[in-house]
């Protein structure tokens, strides 16, 4: 059953679905990877010297060096003006370029036009596997890594992977490139196997095969591609040992498996050789201990200097003005509420101190930073750190995971050092991990490490985020309602937690409707209402400030007491 070609195309498959896995990582929908292979295969075939001069195997490395060359450059020529495209769109785009290179290609005299080229045969199975081993290896040391961390953050949820200090386009772009480079290497593989090399054989239907591959396969686990390919392939050659002669059985089960895939193996036929690999990650003993490891090491700001100055700041939604001509200052070591009616513009507000926005007047500065004129992981390295209201947790990482994430800022890369195993990249890894776990400890989900996010309580999600943004070592932390949801003893717990965060050196943005909490908590309180500052204070002050009573705090003490 398995003949070399078999075997061969088992290799290739695996490598063109490699290329597809790149991207849907970082939660990316390409279907340029044909035009890469394309462009690296008939450049690789027309550069490289002739086999008969050079060797075989020096002649397919050369043209592999070639090839992956031009596909990581066509990468990069498509992925610059694109990356900033999701979902669909990206998915058209790529798939646009794909086809104008195959057109290009049948017109072109050099390509042999739709008739091809006729190419040597000097692929060996061999070479094909060590070539998809290679592969395989890449993405499993990144699997692990800081970049691959990064990757699936992104794929989870941009907008928190962004407020954790990760560059979003950068990764997006370097994965795009790594896929380019990939598909580069399968084009070239195939076209040193098939004879004859021909721009049909890398159409639509070529782009689709692969996804569909990495996609049954299972796009999240690195063994993936290389399930799907070996599946997929032993179709047709299980068919043709039971007899059945019919071409379209292989295209209709193909069809049929991605549906049944999508419908009910979302995580792909890897998820079937399950979270072994996943609990593999966090061994028990990382989980322990509380002592920060020498990662937080960021020297806050001296209490009282200002650490946030907002002037005339204001955001209007077409007609609605969320907030209106705020001016206020927040002081190093403050812990300061801030309170206001449903839809008062408290979110807003945050959602422009830490640059998710950009303000429509005035302007803001943050720990030396400008919000709203530059990334958000720029204002993220500065040391601002949030949670949100709705959670934006990394559903399908675990708890661990999620706040490695967080701790994005304060680790160093790992992956290259991965590649080679230099010991400095455990020794990094594993002070990630104690990082993260101190953290989680802190807030008292020392237990739970190991649970996926999506699986956890919502208080413990609430509480979760707090360990992901503290893991960054913030000087600013913004907390968004984190009390929503969670019972008294649990709010006292997280107050007297923002208590020893802030003697820590911390300075808090605390919104949250349970006033009880805000006034137990708070050193000052700044009320909004219809988009502007109607008071601010010390809680006693606020407490008996009649606007504010008639405003907010009549309704919300009456709903306090109820519960
Ligand atoms: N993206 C948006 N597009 C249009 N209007 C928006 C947008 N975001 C907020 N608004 C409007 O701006 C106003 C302020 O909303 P915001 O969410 O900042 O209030 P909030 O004080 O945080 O409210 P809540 O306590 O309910 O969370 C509301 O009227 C809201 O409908």
């Amino acid at each position: 059953m398995f003949t070399e070609s078999t075997l061969v195309f088992i290799a290739l498959g695996a490598i063109f679905a490699y290329s597809f896995y790149a991207v849907l990582v970082a939660g990316q929908l390409s279907l340029g990877q044909a035009g890469f292979a394309a462009t690296a295969a008939f450049t690789a075939v027309t550069l490289a010297p002739d086999p008969k001069d050079a060797g075989d195997l020096p002649t397919l490395l050369i043209a592999i060096v070639i090839g992956m060359a031009a596909g990581a450059v066509a990468a990069v020529i498509l992925g610059l003006p694109t990356m900033h495209l999701r979902g669909v769109f990206l998915a058209i785009a790529t798939l646009g370029f794909a086809e104008a290179v195959r057109i290009l290609l049948i017109n072109m005299e050099w390509t042999g036009g739709a008739q091809g080229t006729s190419v040597p045969k000097i692929l060996t199975p061999t070479v094909a596997w060590v070539c998809l081993a290679l592969v395989a290896y890449w993405f499993w040391r990144q699997g692990r890594s800081r970049y691959g961390r990064a990757l699936e953050a992104i794929r989870e949820d941009e907008l928190a992977a962004r407020a954790m200090g990760i560059d979003v386009g950068r990764h997006r772009l370097s994965a795009f490139v790594a896929a380019g480079a990939i598909a580069g290497l399968y084009g070239v593989l195939w076209a040193y196997y098939v004879r004859l090399l021909a721009p049909e054989d890398f159409g639509f239907s070529t782009a689709i095969d692969g996804l569909v591959t990495a996609v049954v396969g299972g796009s999240t686990v690195f063994v993936g591609p290389l399930l799907g390919s070996g599946f997929l392939t032993m179709v047709p050659e299980v068919q043709r040992s039971l007899g059945i002669e019919a071409g379209w059985i292989r295209p209709f089960i193909s069809g049929v498996l991605l549906l049944v895939v999508i419908l009910f193996l979302p995580g792909g036929l890897a998820s079937l050789i399950p979270r072994r690999v996943r609990a593999a990650r966090i061994a028990p003993s990382e989980t322990g201990g509380a002592d920060l490891q020498g990662l937080a090491s960021r020297v806050h700001p001296a209490a009282g200097t200002p650490i946030v100055t907002l002037s005339g700041l204001g955001k209007s939604y077409g007609g609605v003005q969320a907030v209106k001509e705020v001016d206020l200052t927040i002081a190093g070591g403050e812990v300061l509420g801030l309170i206001g009616p449903n839809g008062a513009g408290k979110t807003t507000l945050v959602n422009m101190i830490s640059g998710l926005i950009a303000p429509s007047s005035g302007t803001a500065e943050v720990l030396g930073t400008r919000p709203g004129r530059m990334p958000v992981h720029r204002v993220a390295a500065a040391g601002v750190s949030r949670t949100f209201q709705h959670s934006k947790l990394f559903p399908r990482l675990s708890a661990l995971e999620n706040v490695m994430v967080g701790g994005h800022l304060v680790t160093r890369p790992t992956f290259l050092r991965r590649l080679v195993w230099l010991p400095s990249a455990r020794r990094d890894e594993s002070r990630a991990w104690r990082h993260a776990s101190a953290c989680l400890a802190r807030v008292g989900l020392g237990e739970k490490a190991g649970v996926t996010a999506s699986a956890l309580s919502y208080g413990d999600q609430r509480r979760l985020e707090i360990a992901r943004a503290l893991a960054s070592d913030p000087s600013l932390l913004i907390l968004d309602e984190p009390a929503a949801g969670m019972n008294r003893v649990e709010a006292d717990q997280l107050s007297d937690l923002i208590g020893s965060l802030s003697r820590d050196g911390l300075t808090i943005l605390l919104i949250e409707h349970n006033v009880g909490m805000v006034m137990r908590t708070c050193h000052r309180i700044v009320v909004l209402n219809f988009g502007q500052v109607i008071a601010a204070g010390t809680p006693e002050e606020i407490r008996t400030n009649p606007a504010v009573v008639e405003a907010y705090l009549g309704s919300s003490e009456t709903e306090e007491e109820a519960q």
